[in-house]
């Protein structure tokens, strides 16, 4: 798959490639060998590959690319509800429409490096949309991948209409892991979180870090801006570093449930994480001409290179 077909200016570096399903996929790549791939339809990242080639996002093998569907994997964006804590469908409309390209992209930051590949993803409501949820916005999605191979996604929200709006939002994102029973997180110790499985009833996360045994859905509240997933099957560290998105859910559908969704294989829940960034319990208020941004920064790291230095990612702040 990936037929090339172009490249555009000097101020993002990527290419237009088409899958097999027809849909327009945009192509990142630093000269180490790491890429990245995202999906007009959705705005969704559908794989993020180190320089060895590696896949580091989940994909499942039954994976749906068909409208109206979401494909199952990657990282996809939830705006403006997030599951069902709203009116809306499930987690809202974004994951369903087709983005464009900006070309022309502004400057996030003054000192934007040219070191990296990125793309400016746009999203404006249609008709369709205005019906379910009356708020004119702007949505920018800016998925950058750096020379040494971190994916960084920026979401901005801006209001261009003449009444405040509210919403939730949420990165749901898809780590593919060694097996499930391997896995760790850290950083969610102490936490408070409501539990999809009891109702959104409030719990305190007790004990050391998360590992997994049964189904988890989980919104993790007023998480700290790192938190870390470890592979030690794999001997590899996911560091997930955020900004503007202070809750943290945390699912993995096990056995009975994976057996019953169509778009997963019956074993497949074993292979994946799903860690996701998100404004849930607070959600975001925007006045007229109002713009929120939300960050997100994953790392793949070797796990011995964790051990040294992950206590100082978890203290730190972006
Ligand atoms: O099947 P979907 O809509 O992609 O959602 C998958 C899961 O996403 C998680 O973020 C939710 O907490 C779960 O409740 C949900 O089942």
């Amino acid at each position: 798959m990936g037929q090339s077909a172009a490249v555009c200016d000097q101020k993002t570096e990527f290419e237009i490639v088409r899958d097999w399903n027809g849909f327009q996929q945009v192509l990142l790549r630093v000269p180490s060998g790491a890429s990245a791939r995202v999906c007009l339809y959705g705005g969704q990242i559908i794989s993020w590959r180190n320089e060895r080639g590696e896949e580091l996002l989940f994909t499942s093998c039954k994976a749906n690319f068909k409208p109206p569907k979401a494909m199952r994997g990657g990282v996809s964006i939830y705006f403006p509800q997030f599951g069902h804590y709203g009116l809306l469908g499930q987690q809202g409309f974004t994951r369903n429409k087709m983005w464009s390209i900006d070309c022309d992209p502004p400057a996030l930051h003054p000192n934007d490096s040219n070191e990296k590949a990125c793309v400016d993803l746009l999203l404006t409501p249609l008709d369709a949309e205005l019906k379910c949820w009356p708020h004119c916005f702007e949505f920018r999605l800016r998925v950058t991948l750096s020379m040494d191979g971190d994916l960084t996604v920026i979401s901005r929200v801006r209001n261009i209409n003449g009444k405040p709006f509210s919403f939730s939002f949420a990165y749901h994102t898809y780590f593919s892991v060694s097996d499930i029973s391997e896995v760790r997180v850290e950083g969610l110790e102490t936490l408070d979180y409501l539990d999809n499985l009891c109702q959104r009833e409030r719990f305190t996360e007790q004990g050391d870090a998360l590992t997994f045994e049964s189904e988890v859905d989980r919104v993790y509240l007023g998480t700290p801006n790192v938190v870390a997933v470890l592979d030690h099957e794999k001997k590899r560290t996911f560091v997930i570093r955020k900004a503007g998105v202070p809750d943290m859910v945390v699912w993995n559908p096990w056995e009975r449930k994976a057996k019953n969704m169509m778009d997963l294989g019956d074993e497949e829940y074993k292979q994946m994480l799903c860690v996701d960034a998100a404004v849930i319990e607070r959600p975001i208020n925007l006045k007229p001409g109002e713009e929120w941004t939300g960050r997100l920064e994953l790392s793949a790291v070797p796990s011995s290179y964790c051990s040294d230095h992950l206590d100082h990612h978890l203290l730190g702040v972006m």
